[in-house]
């Protein structure tokens, strides 16, 4: 147990490593990967498909199943300090949340007792494809109440109709809606039938692996507005993850790059938005159109992923970047801050490093360097 960091962090990943074991080789889809999470704070996660951004969020979460392997590292929850009523309940109903110690434990040494109580309670999940997942059996109300009877014994059956009534109104539906089955409900309708769910037991934490991804652009938009209205309203952190770069600009506070398995680039949304400074952020930043930005030329980055089975030696980028020069090839390199003004931001690439170069590249740089390529030509 660590103590002594600060009581607004929530989540701290230390060097997390998580591996396939397939027959022909380990797949290394999460390397060493560490970051930390305020509470009430909004983190998107970002990179192509293949990068390890859900597997990161399983190992978090624990849900990962054979061949997967965590490999090494760990995961601290800070829990939260619970009310005295609270913990009473807590005593008398062991699945409810009790985790009030004010230190941090490491989620990958729970056990599946003490598991099966920080999962909704903490933290909650909203899968790819999430408003499949709901009961078509059951009514939407009835799905709210059995997860609030199961976790909150506690609870009047009024009082639960009573939350379900007040989550459904926090997500934006109304509440004679509970009565309806979920094919009666629109796409847009389930997703935040879905969403309430996961709010319904007041978790600090909510993981979202691509929720909006089935529905069309501006049902999609609906709902982002939605929940980070509600995450801001409630406190509640939120890791949100997507290929789609400018979609969490306007969504998050801070925004992490994942390629092949490792963090390239952490920062603030607003610090990648004027200035991403990875090749690889860059070129994924305008590899979509926003609807607010600057009129951006489109470029794609050429070529793919490197397989995660046997990655490359130095920077895993390298094979796709328009800057690669001799020591990308060769030596990997490390996050860290490369601009003393913007101590939030930090990037893994030489480009960056004295060691290497003079004149730290500008966002101009970066823009030609893809034009050149789109175009052919020579880039440095
Ligand atoms: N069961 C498995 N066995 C072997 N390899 C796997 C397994 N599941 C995932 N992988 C590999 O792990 C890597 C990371 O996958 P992951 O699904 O975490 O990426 P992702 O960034 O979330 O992609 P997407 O956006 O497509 O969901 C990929 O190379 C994938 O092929």
């Amino acid at each position: 147990m660590a103590t002594g960091v600060p009581a607004p962090t929530l989540l701290e990943v230390n060097n997390l490593n998580i591996d396939y074991y397939a027959a022909n080789g380990a797949v290394h889809a999460v390397r060493d990967v560490s970051f930390s999470l305020k509470r009430g704070e909004i983190l998107g996660l970002a990179g192509e498909s293949g990068c390890g951004k859900s597997t990161l969020a399983f190992g978090i979460a624990r849900l990962l199943r054979p061949p997967a392997v965590i490999a090494g590292g760990e995961v601290l929850y800070y829990p939260r300090k619970q009310p005295e009523d609270e913990l009473r309940a807590a005593r008398r109903n062991r699945k409810q949340r009790q985790f009030a110690e004010g230190s941090s434990f490491d989620i990958l040494q729970l056990t599946p007792k003490q598991l099966q109580a920080f999962r909704w309670n903490e933290l909650a999940i909203v899968f790819q494809s999430a408003m499949n997942a709901l009961n078509p059996v059951m009514t939407v109300g009835r799905q709210i109440t059995d997860v609030l009877e199961t976790h909150r014994p506690d609870m009047t059956a009024q009082q639960r109709q009573e939350r379900a009534a007040e989550l459904f109104k926090m997500v934006g539906i109304a509440p004679d809606r509970l009565k309806s089955y979920p094919h009666e409900l629109s796409g847009g309708m389930r997703q935040r039938a879905v969403i309430a769910i996961a709010l319904a037991l007041n978790p600090e934490l909510i993981i979202m692996d691509e929720p909006t991804t089935a529905l069309d652009v501006v049902v999609q938009r609906e709902i982002l507005e939605l929940i980070s209205k509600i995450c801001k309203e409630t406190s509640t952190a939120l890791i949100f993850i997507t290929h789609d770069l400018s979609l969490l600009i306007e969504l998050a506070d801070r925004i992490a790059i994942m390629y092949a398995g490792k963090m390239i680039e952490r920062s603030t949304s607003q610090a990648i938005y004027q200035q991403s400074r990875h090749p690889y952020s860059y070129g994924l930043l305008n590899s979509f159109p926003t609807l607010h930005g600057p009129r951006r030329k489109m470029v794609g980055i050429p070529g793919s992923p490197p397989d995660l089975r046997a990655l490359p030696a130095g920077c895993p980028f390298h094979a796709r970047c328009p800057f690669a020069f001799e020591a990308c090839t060769t030596v990997q390199p490390q996050l860290s801050v490369v601009d003393a003004s913007q101590p939030d931001q930090q990037v893994a690439c030489h480009l960056y490093d004295q060691t290497y170069t003079q004149q730290l590249p500008t966002v101009a740089t970066l823009a030609a360097g893809y034009e050149a390529l789109a175009e052919g030509r020579e880039v440095r």
